[in-house]
């Protein structure tokens, strides 16, 4: 059957690629940060209560990744690193990911209202509405600093998390907001280093299409500066303890280092071999992300301050 719709040109939704709709790899991290949002608010959850509310945000999250990759797939289609995609692909229709991604934002903010509360499920509907509307449909293609603002979409889940178990917003929650909104910069800049030939045949107006490379190495140093006092900062509320202090500290040093020496290459060294440093900054700040959270949800088992 497959290779009857292959030869045919349109080939045969498999289970896999529904999945890769929803981002599963980028959601992991996103899911992870709503779940310590969640474990370390001051007030207990039902364990299953918990499991629920970080399952239907997870949802939502990947509700989110399918409406943005049905309004993006002329843009998915053009970029090498896209283009296999399930809807550039031929494999899944678009009005289908429309429809899919519809349906799982509203079960997923139901659901989610009935699980935990209706802020929490307020806050989900408009974190889907800020990633899908605010960033896919109109910043991405209007200004270069969509990602900064739209960076905020991805910074709300650990305030959901919060939300649900407390039915509020902290200054614990804000912070770890401005923890993610002030990291999204660099960790989406330094790949865009080594993809730019992609957003410029795209004609998406990333940074480093619109101002050049020089002016976006400068940006990622300067947002590594502004992030590190929030990540302290958090250290200090009542969330925060030496466990998360300690490894701020040091993947603040380590992520500063970094934007100063992507600062400081030279292009042509940069092209040369191949992106090096660029590269490893992008990975550098998926563990920044990661261990931040893990660090908070480690002090919370150990006890906080
Ligand atoms: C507007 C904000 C953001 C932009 C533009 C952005 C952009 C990107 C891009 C283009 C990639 C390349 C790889 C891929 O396609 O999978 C990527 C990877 C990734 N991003 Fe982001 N990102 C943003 C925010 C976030 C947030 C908030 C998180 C999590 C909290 C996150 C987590 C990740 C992870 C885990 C990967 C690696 C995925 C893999 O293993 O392939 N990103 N990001
Ligand atoms: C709970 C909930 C609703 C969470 C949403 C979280 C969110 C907004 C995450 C941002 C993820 C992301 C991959 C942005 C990429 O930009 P892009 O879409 O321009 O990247 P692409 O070029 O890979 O498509």
């Amino acid at each position: 059957m497959t290779e009857i719709h292959a030869y045919e040109g349109a080939p045969e939704a498999e289970f896999r690629d529904y999945v890769a709709l929803l981002k599963p790899r980028v959601m992991s991290l996103v899911v992870f940060t709503a779940f310590v949002g969640l474990l370390v608010a001051p007030v207990p959850v039902h364990p299953f209560i918990a499991v629920c509310s970080v399952l239907f945000i997870a949802l939502g999250g990947g509700a989110s990744g399918a409406l943005n990759m049905w309004y993006d797939a002329d843009i998915d289609a053009v970029m090498k690193r896209t283009q296999s995609r399930p809807i550039p692909a031929g494999r899944v229709e678009p009005g289908e990911a429309l429809a899919i991604g519809i349906a799982l934002s509203i079960i997923a903010v139901t659901m989610l209202g009935l699980a935990a509360n209706w802020f929490a499920a307020a806050f989900l509907a408009f974190t889907i509405f800020f990633y899908a509307v605010v960033y896919t449909i109109w910043l991405k293609r209007w200004t270069p600093q969509n990602i900064v603002i739209g960076g905020a979409a991805g910074a709300f889940p650990p305030m959901i998390g919060w939300a649900c178990a407390t039915g509020g917003v902290s200054i614990e929650s804000l912070l770890m907001f401005a923890l993610i909104f002030f990291w999204t910069p660099p960790h989406f800049w330094a790949l865009a280093l080594f993809m730019k030939e992609d957003y410029h045949k795209a004609g998406v107006p990333m940074l480093t299409v619109t101002h050049g490379r020089a002016v976006t190495r400068r940006h990622i140093f300067a947002y590594t500066l502004v992030l590190a006092p929030f990540a302290i900062w958090l250290g200090l509320t009542p969330v925060g303890g030496p466990i998360y202090l300690a490894t701020a500290v040091v993947l603040n040093a380590l992520f500063i280092a970094g934007g100063w020496r992507i600062m400081r290459r030279d292009e042509g060294r940069a092209v040369a071999d191949g992106y090096k440093v660029e590269k490893q900054v992008f990975r550098l700040s998926l563990y920044y992300l990661f261990l931040h959270f893990l660090a908070l949800l480690v002090q919370h088992w150990a006890g906080a301050w």
